[in-house]
């Protein structure tokens, strides 16, 4: 695509600017470096395999390998300051359920309201010691009940139970003894994932967000884990929507990459925001100086994600490894569409995988 790497003179006023392609070997830019980590397992010669290979059903792609995660030190106190909106949104836990999973470990999951969209954000919250503000103060005029069908209770719900607050059979603990942000002991691990429908739910081997998926729910469910939160935002197609995404798609089986598909389409690179995770994050409890344990490979996001004023501060960043790099290409998805995707997130996103 000739021309892209350079001047950009007919793109709107808000496209993201577009980096150049990094040489492959001596990446060590600090401002994206964010301490990046090289000791990962190198990816074979080919990023994954030349073989395509038919994408599995999601969810079942979720690693058999019981290793926690391995965290890096962030400190983005230096970086260079991103441009983000001077206040953050106000956001709303509406409801929260308790949900098993197909893989046992079980989840509440916590939808928001907020004064910017009309979208339904979610917060998929692994463990029974994040707490969401919103949905636990008192609503005026409600009952005990209405207080158990949002999901305000502490410990289970089960039939014959007559208060949110407490509970005689389980034993819970008063509302007012809920955990505060000073008894969480390390950084908790946070994943801030943007919607995905292809790659989530119709299968698609395009990209690895399906995959990323299931590892954020497997390391925030380990038997050690202290568990975590994964915000689930409703930015499809990195903020460009369904619609546009599938027309990128297109473009890319003409032969453009991820970037400049977005940029014909007259798309940013990249259109999402994080000021609803930041706030999301600071219902749940993870603002201060604690801090928290971002799962992430792109740069951008790990200083966006803490808000204007460093409401809230990724202490360390996890690397997102694709499975296929783990396994040796054994296992994870293999198709000739997610490695170039890879490729040019690395080559052109700054994502720091090698
Ligand atoms: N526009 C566009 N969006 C895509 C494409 N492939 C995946 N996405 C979207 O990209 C988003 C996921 O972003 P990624 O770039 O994979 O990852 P990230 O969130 O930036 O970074 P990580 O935290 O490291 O995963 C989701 O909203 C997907 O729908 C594509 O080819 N074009």
């Amino acid at each position: 695509m000739p021309g892209l790497t350079g001047a950009m003179p007919d793109l709107p006023s808000h496209a993201s600017p577009i980096y150049p392609p990094r040489p492959s070997s001596g990446r060590r830019v600090s401002e994206f470096d964010l301490n990046y980590d090289d000791s990962e397992t190198p990816p074979p010669p080919t990023l994954l395999s030349p073989a395509f290979t038919p994408p599995s059903t999601p969810g079942a792609n979720t690693p058999p390998i019981h290793k926690e995660a391995r965290s890096i030190p962030v400190d983005t106190a230096s970086q260079r300051p991103q441009k983000l909106l001077d206040t953050l949104p106000e956001v709303n836990c509406i409801v929260r359920a308790r949900i098993p999973t197909v893989t046992g470990a079980e989840m509440f999951l916590h939808l928001y309201q907020n004064n910017v969209d009309d979208k339904e954000h979610l917060a998929i919250v692994f463990g029974p010691n994040i707490r969401s503000r919103s949905l636990d103060a008192p609503r005026p005029g409600e009952t005990e009940k209405d207080r158990m069908i949002r999901g305000a209770y502490t410990g289970r719900l089960h039939p014959g139970r007559t208060s949110s607050r407490l509970d005689p059979v389980s034993q819970d603990k008063p509302a007012t003894q809920l955990p505060t942000d000073q008894t969480i002991q390390s950084p908790p691990l946070v994943r801030i994932h943007s919607e995905c429908y292809t790659g989530e739910t119709v299968w698609s081997a395009r990209c690895d967000c399906g995959e990323q998926l299931d590892e954020a729910a497997r390391l925030m469910s380990l038997p050690k884990s202290q568990g975590g939160v994964i915000v689930y935002l409703r930015q499809e197609g990195r903020g460009i929507g369904l619609g546009e995404k599938l027309k990128a798609y297109n473009l890319q089986d003409l032969g453009n990459d991820t970037v400049e598909a977005n940029l014909l389409l007259r798309h940013p690179a990249d259109a999402r925001s994080y000021g609803l995770a930041t706030a999301m994050l600071l219902d749940l409890g993870f603002g201060g100086d604690a801090g928290i344990r971002l799962l992430t490979n792109n740069p951008d996001k790990v200083r966006a994600v803490e808000g204007p004023n460093r409401e809230v501060i990724v202490r360390e960043r996890v690397a997102m490894v694709p499975l296929a790099w783990k396994t040796g290409g054994r296992e994870g998805i293999h198709s000739e569409e997610v490695e170039s995707y890879l490729r040019t997130k690395i080559e052109k996103m700054a994502h720091m995988l090698q």
